[in-house]
């Protein structure tokens, strides 16, 4: 039988995960999330002009970094940080001093299920990440450890206990993550879909991972979560969470660690711009026909044995074989060593996870 997650996971957590807001606008849309995130910390990244001031909205516990302040603490190395493109909240990860992370857009709002009620996400990403992941073996009844549910006749009892989750990936109700050409052929198109089920992602499937609902186990694999280099200056944009999510699930697989995806589901409230968004992810669609055979081929030495050794060999392979695609990947392989720098002068082995809330 397997075991359903601590009902109340939530309050367990509350001083063990720092939820991260990548911004450029007031944070009004935390008043609707009051309810759920309050006993929570925050880390806003405020993106763009540093001198623009972000409101948050009274009683909510929070840091907030802008640029100015990402310069100061990662000096030259703040290079591997995204300016004007919401990869910048891959510094949230890096600062906190938590064992979770959640991480969240400014407009997705609170959802509702089938019934009326009101979704709290972040409830349902913590039962997820509490929860074993069965990356092995299929289970058709879907999450097997969820109340009401279990493994199905010819499971083998020896991949019962599943393994590590460390990644739970929510999804979208009204605005769906689409592409660009998606979203221009089909600008209508809304997500009124909710499916009940959570999913383990299989070892050796990758997986297009999206950021604006995602939560993870920092100790886990927090520095793989870096959200590549977008933004101003870079030739793409919209490909930091899909980097850091194939990054993720071959060192997953590679370290047999699970991800998860599905429930929770989150309102997101507004399209971004379509033409805007073309010419943003307009070289990643067709350099992906390449970036994604050079991540379903990658293999980790078993001396990779750490997230930081997996991420540096991958970085290497990245140089080598994605280097002939574009000089943008040579950037973007440096930029990964640079990340793990930052991430291992901030996080000294065994310490950040135990420490509380503060300014790095
Ligand atoms: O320059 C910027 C632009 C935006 N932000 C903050 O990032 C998130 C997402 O912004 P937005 O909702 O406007 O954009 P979407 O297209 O819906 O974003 C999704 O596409 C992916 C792009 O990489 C991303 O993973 C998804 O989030 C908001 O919080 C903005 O305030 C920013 O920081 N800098
Ligand atoms: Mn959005």
């Amino acid at each position: 039988m397997a075991a359903a997650a601590s009902s109340n996971a939530t309050t367990l957590l509350k001083d063990e995960l720092d939820i991260v807001i990548p911004t450029i606008r007031n944070l009004d849309f935390l008043e609707m999330w009051r309810p759920f995130f309050e006993p929570y910390h925050l880390i806003i990244v405020q993106d763009g002009d540093p001198s623009k001031t972000i409101k948050v909205p009274e009683g909510f516990d929070y840091e907030l970094y802008n640029r100015n302040d990402i310069n100061r603490i990662l000096g030259p190395r703040s290079s591997c940080i995204s300016f004007k493109d919401s990869a910048c909240r891959c510094f949230g990860y890096m600062v906190s001093k938590k064992k979770y992370i959640f991480t969240i857009d400014d407009d997705c709002f609170v959802a509702k299920d089938p019934s009326g009620k009101d979704i709290n996400s972040l409830q349902q990403h913590i039962k997820n990440l509490l929860s074993p992941s069965t990356p092995f073996f299929f289970n058709t009844l879907y999450d097997p450890y969820r109340e009401g549910a279990d493994f199905v006749r010819g499971y083998p009892f020896s991949l019962r206990e599943g393994v590590p989750t460390a990644v739970s990936h929510g999804l979208w109700l009204n605005i769906p993550d689409y592409d660009a050409p998606t979203q221009l052929v089909k600008p209508r198109e809304r997500n009124a879909r909710y499916v009940d089920a959570v999913l383990t992602i299989p070892k050796g499937t990758l997986f297009p991972m999206c950021g604006m609902n995602l939560a993870f186990d920092r100790d886990l694999i927090g520095p793989a979560m870096y959200f590549g280099l977008m933004g101003d200056g870079q030739p793409i944009g919209r490909y930091d969470d899909m980097w850091a999510g194939w990054c993720v699930k071959v060192i997953c697989d590679h370290l047999g660690l699970g991800v998860k995806t599905g429930l929770p589901y989150i309102w997101h409230s507004k399209a971004s711009n379509p033409f805007v968004n073309l010419k943003k992810e307009y070289k990643g669609i067709f350099w992906q026909e390449e970036i994604i055979p050079f991540f379903q081929s990658a293999v980790l030495p078993k001396e990779s044995d750490t997230v930081q050794k997996c991420y540096i060999e991958l970085s290497k392979q990245v140089k080598e074989k994605l280097g002939k695609v574009d000089p943008y990947f040579d950037k973007l392989a440096d930029a990964m060593v640079t990340w793990i720098e930052a991430w291992d002068e901030l996080n000294p082995a065994g310490g950040s996870a135990k420490l509380a809330n503060g300014k790095a």
